[in-house]
C-alpha cells in the first residue's frame, strides 16, 4: 500500500526525513510515531505529493509517486496538518465543494456522499452554522469526513485526534477500526502512544528523521522473558529460585522465567504463597523511549541535554 526506499528530505542544512524505508501492507492499521519535529508531517506530505523528496522512491497503491498522483490520489483519503475548510461556509457546503473539486465528484450522488461522510464521523445533525463557529473537535471530524468522501482504499491521517476529548478520540478510533475491518488500510501519524497502542496493528518510530523501529505491535509488546511475581513469602521464593530472581522490591519479584503457569505451579507446589503472577511486557511507551533520543524540539543549553 505504501513503500518508500531511501526517502530523504532536506530543508537547507536540516535533514527532516533521512533515508526512510517504510512498508505499509494492505489491511494494516499502521501507526507512524515520533517526537515533535522528527519528520512525520514532512514524510506524510511527501507520500501525497505535497512536498518533493530530495532523494529516494515512493510507491502508493503500487504506483510510483508523485508521477502517478492523478491515478492514485482519488483512491486515498487524507487529512494532513489539521482540517482545511472555508470558515464562512457550513460543513455541508465545504464538503460539497471539496467533493466537486476532486476527480469522480460528479453532481449525481454528491448529496448522498456528503451525508454519508457526515454520518460516519458523527456530524449528520450539524446545522447551517459556519465552520468558524465549530469547536476544534468538530473541525477535526469535518476534515475526516472530507477524507472519507470517496470511500478510499487508503486513509492517510496526520494526528487525526488532535483537539478531540477522550470520548471523541474513542469514537474516531472505533470509526477507524470499522473502516479498516471493511477493507480500508489506515496509516496515521501521531505522538500519542496510547492512541496508537489501542488502535494500530503495526508501528514505525522515527527519531530526528531516521526510522528507528518498524514492526508489528504484537512483536514489540511480546513477553520479555521475565515474570512478575508477588508473594508474601518473597524471601523464600528468592532462596528457592536461586539466581533467577533479577530484582526484588518488598513482596514484588522479577524472575527470569518463560513459563508463567509452570512457575506458579512450582511455587505453590512447594508451599509458597503467590498473590499475583504475570508475564512482564514492555509498554509501547517504553519501547519508543528506548528507541528514541531526547525530544526533537528540545533546545538545551551548553551544559544540559545530550551532545548532538
Ligand atoms: N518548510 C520547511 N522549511 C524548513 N524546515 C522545515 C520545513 N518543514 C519542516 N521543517 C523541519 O523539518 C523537521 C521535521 O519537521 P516535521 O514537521 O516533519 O516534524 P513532525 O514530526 O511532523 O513534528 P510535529 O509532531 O511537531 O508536527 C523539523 O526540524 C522542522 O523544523
Amino acid at each position: 500500500m505504501i513503500r518508500t526506499r531511501g526517502l530523504t528530505k532536506r530543508f537547507g542544512r536540516i535533514v527532516a526525513v533521512d533515508s526512510v524505508d517504510l512498508d505499509v501492507a494492505e489491511g494494516d492499521r499502521f501507526g507512524f510515531l515520533g517526537p515533535n519535529g522528527s519528520g512525520k508531517t514532512t514524510l506524510v506530505r511527501m507520500l501525497l505529493g505535497l512536498v518533493h523528496a530530495t532523494a529516494g522512491e515512493i510507491e502508493v497503491l503500487g504506483k510510483s509517486m508523485p508521477r502517478n498522483a492523478a491515478k492514485v490520489l482519488p483512491q486515498v483519503g487524507a487529512m494532513v496538518e489539521g482540517p482545511g475548510a472555508y470558515p464562512h461556509l457550513s460543513g455541508r457546503r465545504n464538503l460539497a465543494m471539496f467533493d466537486a473539486a476532486g476527480p469522480g465528484g460528479g453532481r449525481r450522488g454528491r448529496a448522498d456522499r456528503v451525508e454519508s461522510a457526515l454520518a460516519q464521523v458523527g456530524l449528520s445533525g450539524v446545522d447551517r452554522r459556519p465552520v468558524s463557529a465549530y469547536s476544534l473537535g468538530m473541525r477535526q471530524r469535518l476534515g475526516l469526513a472530507a477524507a472519507l468522501l470517496r470511500a478510499p482504499r487508503l486513509l492517510i491521517l496526520d494526528e487525526p485526534t488532535n483537539g478531540l476529548d477522550p470520548k471523541g478520540i474513542r469514537e474516531i478510533r472505533d470509526l477507524l477500526v470499522a473502516l479498516n475491518e471493511a477493507g480500508t488500510t489506515v496509516f496515521l501519524s501521531s505522538h500519542l502512544l496510547a492512541e496508537v497502542e489501542q488502535l494500530c496493528t503495526r508501528v514505525a518510530v522515527v527519531d530526528r528523521g531516521r526510522m528507528v523501529l518498524q514492526d508489528s505491535l504484537a512483536a514489540l509488546l511480546a513477553p520479555t522473558g521475565h515474570v512478575l511475581v508477588r508473594s508474601p513469602d518473597a524471601a523464600q521464593v528468592v532462596a528457592l529460585l536461586d539466581g533467577q530472581v533479577v530484582a526484588r522490591d518488598g513482596d514484588r519479584l522479577v524472575v527470569r522465567h518463560a513459563d508463567v503457569a509452570g512457575l506458579n505451579a512450582d511455587l505453590v507446589g512447594r508451599g509458597l504463597r503467590v498473590s499475583g503472577i504475570e508475564a512482564e511486557r514492555r509498554t509501547l511507551e517504553q519501547v519508543v523511549l528506548d528507541s528514541t533520543g531526547a525530544s526533537g524540539d528540545r533546545i538545551d543549553g551548553p551544559t544540559g541535554g545530550e551532545d548532538r
